[in-house]
């Protein structure tokens, strides 16, 4: 039996819901086995985020070495950078193992407003980071900064995806949870360079939603590793955040986290009803 191996490189969340954390627990639950390369401890949990502790570019290229010189991975994830030297590093490495199924997750600031990438970085994620992307999964805010446009209609999405396009990511998925005229559904745009396609589900009013880019994005990554199309892994990545956001914890005392076993709990379900 083949096993599917994924690589997160991000941060630590001490809280559990985003961050490193949220990535391992997602491959597990999707049945990949998880790896890490961690770029910056942080002190966080439901309330915010209390301290950064980054680490060297040396350190995060070493951790990245452990894995391209031993276990192999069939797809990484990138998520909290933090300084254009962890990204250089990071990308030197991706390019140096010729690691091809990238998923940047372009993480800047956390839901409580901490900046998770400093803002002089955002020229070394464009220009470093995105040729080398697969996929690459902005929020709205994070579009809006790397498009440098304002997005406000669905085609300016479509002209921002395409600015990002340009910059050498093969596919973007645009996630549209802060989408403020979003009414009662998210829409999540993707764009393979060619076409476009929405994948929409019900919106929860919920504050527990800690974590949500990073659970989607390792989802995204997890089936990238089985060998799936984007096309494939995008719908199943949608599935599981729903089912992750729709049956939060309750976690906490600010934005609690998503549930990661909400997916696999509601696929076994499935699996008993339709075989009785
Ligand atoms: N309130 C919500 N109800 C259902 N799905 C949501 C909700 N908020 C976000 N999502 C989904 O969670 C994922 C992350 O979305 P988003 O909040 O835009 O990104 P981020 O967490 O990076 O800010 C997307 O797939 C989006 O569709
Ligand atoms: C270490 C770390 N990485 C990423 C996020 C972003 O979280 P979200 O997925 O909610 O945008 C976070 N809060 N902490």
């Amino acid at each position: 039996m083949t096993i599917a191996r994924a690589l997160t490189v991000a941060g630590s969340d001490s809280g559990g819901g985003a961050g490193i954390q949220a990535d391992l627990k997602t491959f597990q639950e999707l049945r990949v086995f998880g790896m890490s390369a961690i770029t910056a401890v942080t002190a966080q949990n439901t309330l915010g985020v209390q301290g950064i502790y980054p680490l060297s570019a040396e350190a995060v290229q070493q951790q990245m070495d452990a894995i391209g010189q031993d276990l192999g991975a069939d797809a990484v994830k990138t998520g909290m950078l933090f300084s254009s030297e962890i990204i250089l590093g990071v990308a030197e490495k991706l390019q140096q193992y010729k690691w091809e199924k990238v998923v940047v997750d372009p993480v800047m600031i956390a839901k409580g407003g901490a900046a998770l990438l400093l803002e002089e970085s955002v020229r070394a994620l464009k220009q470093t980071l995105l040729p080398l992307a697969y996929v690459v999964t902005p929020n709205l805010p994070e579009a809006e900064i790397l498009a440098d446009m304002r997005i406000i209609s669905l085609e300016d999405r479509k002209e921002a995806a395409k600015r990002l396009a340009a910059y050498g990511a093969k596919h973007v998925v645009m996630k549209g949870g802060h989408d403020p005229a979003g009414g009662d559904e998210v829409v999540d745009l993707l764009y393979d360079g060619r076409d476009f396609y929405e994948f929409r589900s019900a919106r929860k009013e919920t504050r527990h939603t800690h974590g949500t880019g990073c659970t989607f994005a390792a989802a995204i990554t997890a089936e990238l590793a089985k060998g799936r199309s984007v096309l494939d892994a995008v719908p199943v990545a949608k599935a599981f955040i729903q089912a992750a956001i729709e049956d939060s914890l309750q976690l906490g005392q600010g934005h609690g986290p998503t549930n990661h076993w909400a997916y696999r709990e509601r696929s076994r379900a499935q699996a008993q009803m339709s075989s009785r």
